[in-house]
């Protein structure tokens, strides 16, 4: 993809995601890596009303080249491509049902969203949840490096969901099947749910994994 094409994609997934309630106001926020750095949505941009000739573009070492002031979750995003090289894009919502997740005093922080459908696990993998942290902190760095390398996707505690994907369509999958999961598994709590099985998840790691 040129990166006027990737642009134009960044635009369209930013509306339909905002379009479809996945955030809201100017919350959330995407970057996409590009052959000579990165590109980011803007700080306080809606994503249901991006300008492509106003992204920030970012050289390789994320200093601002051009465009609008950058996200101030820059530290986030950065430490996802950090810690896992493989990410083509990181994709950062408020979205409402990983959110609520993310707000339960009783969800486990090693696993907030467990393995009840298989794109669950195909997509999206085991979910942590990292501690709180102000908004734009750079604290947040450490904690999204040591996760990582094994975890495409987390909860950042009150806060909401972070993914990163082999592609910018991938990260908006991701992002999506980890919001209508969590929508299932607030739905059914308190209901008799019937997990993955550990051989069942192996046999989706092995064949189909997407992350
Ligand atoms: O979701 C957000 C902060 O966590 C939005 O921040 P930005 O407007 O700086 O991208
Ligand atoms: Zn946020």
């Amino acid at each position: 993809m040129t990166e006027a094409e990737v642009r134009e994609r960044l635009v369209q997934w930013g509306r339909l995601l905002f379009g479809r309630n996945f955030t809201v106001g100017s919350s959330g926020n995407i970057s996409v890596r590009l052959e000579d750095g990165f590109l980011v949505t803007p700080t306080n941009s809606c994503l249901g009303l991006l300008d492509s000739t106003k992204l920030s573009k970012l050289d390789p070492e994320w200093r601002h080249v051009s465009g609008d002031k950058p996200t101030k979750e820059l530290p986030l995003h950065r430490a996802f491509y950090e810690g896992r090289p493989q990410t083509q894009a990181v994709v950062h919502l408020h979205s409402t049902f990983a959110t609520a997740l993310s707000c339960l005093a009783d969800t486990d922080p090693a696993d907030a969203i467990p393995p009840i459908t298989p794109y669950m696990v195909m997509r999206v993998g085991r979910v942590p949840v990292l501690p709180y942290t102000v908004p734009g902190s750079p604290d947040v760095a450490p904690l999204v490096r040591a996760v990582a390398p094994d975890h495409a996707a987390v909860l950042l505690a009150n806060h909401g969901p972070v993914v990163a994907g082999l592609s910018l369509d991938a990260a908006v999958f991701t992002a999506e099947e980890l919001e209508e999961t969590a929508k299932l598994v607030v739905l059914t709590r308190g209901l008799n749910v019937r997990h993955l099985d550990a051989h069942q998840i192996a046999a989706l790691d092995a064949s189909f994994k997407l992350r």
